[in-house]
């Protein structure tokens, strides 16, 4: 019998998301002090999604946690669209408020591209807004979606900045994270491969991979065997499955992570790996879009 021994690193998402996040305090500390500008953050719910509620919640906390205002609106799930709708159009005028989310999925009523096309784009912290998916791809320096700029900045961390030249495999091309991260890879010097269902071969193509990214939402999709030995290995996928115990449910990611950890070099986990930095890079987000707005220089915010 073979068993598998775990030699990856594990990325520690949960501290590296803390240190920005402290990092975002200090620089709202000094927008306060030195411009009497308090940075603010509008959150939108529809619904109850139970996973939405307490990613919102987050948001919440760590907003104040920062130093910034929070302004929450949770809408009955039955909202229509055009109710909606008035709301950004209220929030894109309010000059209390510098960024605006509007918290996916929504529910079947109303059109996310709709939802997203209405929100300021010097406002859309989410960097979805395709005036701001536009500025990325022509090498602008647009807010960049939360969770690729997050898996960016954990492969920084963990390759030493070293990123250049590497060949990195991105499974999955969503608007949300597979598309983004792809340009900043590109940015980085990688040579980028989006895979996705239709892909032939796909445990090939990864194995290719110095850096591996999963965003598929299939549990353990991608097998310890798909990995090239020391490859770097990102884990974007929040799947609840069973526990087996009593209806318990449990987080895994898209990866088998302990067939995954046992062959590559470093890997994240779930939970504690990209999640945290999704919320941390939200933040970071709001102070750029605030200093945009109020043209000020983004502060240092070094300790
Ligand atoms: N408008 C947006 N909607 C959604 C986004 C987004 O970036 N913008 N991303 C996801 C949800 N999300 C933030 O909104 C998010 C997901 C996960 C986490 C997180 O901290 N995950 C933890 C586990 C928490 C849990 O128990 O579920 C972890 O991985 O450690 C934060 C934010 C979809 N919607």
């Amino acid at each position: 019998m073979t068993t598998n021994t775990t030699t990856a690193t594990r990325i520690d998402g949960k501290a590296i998301a803390a240190d920005i996040r402290a990092r975002v305090g200090r620089q709202v500390h000094t927008l306060v002090s030195d411009h009497g500008v308090t940075p603010g953050l509008a959150v939108v719910l529809v619904g109850e999604d139970s996973a939405s509620q307490v990613y919102v919640r987050n948001k919440r906390k760590q907003t104040l946690e920062a130093g910034m205002q929070s302004f929450e609106h949770n809408l009955d799930i039955d909202t229509p669209q055009a109710e909606l709708l008035e709301l950004i159009d209220r929030l894109n005028r309010d000059p209390a408020v510098n960024g605006i989310l509007v918290q996916l999925p929504l529910p079947e009523q109303i059109s996310d591209a709709a939802v997203i096309a209405a929100i300021d784009p010097d406002k859309d912290v989410d960097g979805f807004h395709e005036v701001n998916t536009g500025r990325l791809w022509s090498g602008g320096n647009p807010p960049v979606p939360c969770t690729p700029l997050g898996c960016s900045l954990l492969l920084k961390h963990t390759l030493d900045g070293d990123l250049a030249g590497r060949h990195a495999v991105i499974v999955g091309r969503s608007n949300i994270v597979g598309k983004p991260l792809a340009n900043l890879l590109l940015r980085e010097n990688c040579t980028v491969t989006i895979a996705h269902s239709k892909t032939r071969d796909l445990p090939a193509v990864c194995r290719q991979a110095d850096i591996l990214v999963a965003a598929v939402g299939r549990p353990k999709f991608v097998r310890g065997d798909w990995i090239k030995p020391g490859a770097a290995v990102i884990d974007v996928g929040i799947n609840r499955v069973d526990d087996g115990s009593e209806g318990k449910r449990k987080l895994v990611g898209d990866v088998a992570f302990d067939e995954a950890a046992a062959v590559a070099g470093a890997i994240t986990p779930v939970p504690g790996g990209v999640g945290p930095m999704t919320i941390a890079c939200l933040l970071h987000n709001t102070v750029h879009a605030t200093c945009a707005q109020k043209g000020l220089t983004v502060p240092s915010g070094e300790g």
